[in-house]
């Protein structure tokens, strides 16, 4: 079987396409590709597999065996990936997820795919969407604690759940401590993804993320959406936010109809046959 190795801001996937892969079980297959030392190494896999109502379909499993619903970094090196491999011909098209149709478009240049735009669709508030284990139409600055400290969270579903912590210094989160404590908080049913966001003014913000399935990541693009948009919903930043990670930024534009758009690069890093 071929493997491509992907990632989107250092948030690393293992690519493959399967014909016959609409129903496929891949737990154990995404945790033994994803170790970091008896595998290839990643935070998840993302598999091509036919769709009927898109052009095609992307299926994310995190290395922890877990399939998400949708990944912000994964779909952009997904565009890329079918593009350049000719299963996509067009520059804009659509790919079915568990969270909905994306619609990628992308920058080309001699062939190659540099920058891919997503339109992310709609974020939900509603507790109810997260899901969050309360009664909220929009879960902002809400007191949970953990193990005898209140944080204040404000929650929202961008195609994944996510939870957003504002800090004033991202270097200096637990972010391995507090951050699987409030992934797997009983407030979260399906668990959720968290990022520690520090404001740094009306456009820009910085985001470290603890993710869902995957533990610290370099990056999340589902998280870094979410976090421009809560950013937004709490009145810190405006509607352009560019969002710097560890080893670069996207941008994300919060439309006044409530669609987001996130722009940043995909890179392939090698491609590789496996018994
Ligand atoms: N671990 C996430 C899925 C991957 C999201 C992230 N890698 C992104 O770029 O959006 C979850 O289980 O919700």
């Amino acid at each position: 079987m071929k493997y491509t190795k992907m990632h989107g801001l250092g948030n690393d996937f293992i690519f493959f396409t399967d014909p016959n892969g609409t129903d496929t079980d891949y737990t154990e297959l995404a945790k033994q590709l994803c170790h970091r030392q008896t595998g290839i190494g990643g935070d998840g896999i993302i598999v091509v597999v036919p769709s009927n109502v898109a052009d095609t379909r992307m299926r994310i499993i995190n290395a922890d065996g877990s399939e998400a619903e949708m990944c912000g970094n994964g779909i952009r090196c997904f565009a890329k990936y079918v593009y350049e491999r000719g299963i996509v011909t067009k520059e804009k098209f659509t790919i079915e997820t568990l969270a909905g149709i994306m619609e990628p478009t992308l920058t080309v240049e001699d062939g190659k795919v540099t920058l891919v735009t997503v339109n992310m669709g709609k974020p939900s508030f509603n507790a109810a969407d997260i899901p969050m284990d309360i009664k909220a139409d929009k879960v902002l600055n809400y007191d949970v604690d953990v193990d005898g400290v209140t944080y204040k969270v404000s929650s929202v579903l961008m195609g994944v759940p996510h939870t957003e912590v504002f800090v004033d210094d991202v270097t200096k989160v637990p972010l391995t401590t507090l951050g699987p404590k409030l992934e797997r908080h009983p407030l979260f049913p399906r668990g959720t993804n968290v990022n520690f966001v520090k404001v740094v003014d009306d456009s820009h913000i910085k985001v470290r993320t603890w993710e869902r399935g995957a533990g610290a990541t370099l990056a999340c693009g589902t998280g870094c959406c979410a976090s421009a948009v809560m950013a937004h919903e709490n009145g810190l930043t405006g509607r352009e936010v560019d969002v710097a990670v560890y080893l670069g930024t996207l941008h994300i534009s919060y439309s006044e109809d409530g669609t987001v758009f996130m722009t940043g690069p995909a890179a392939e890093v090698f491609e590789t046959e496996l018994a």
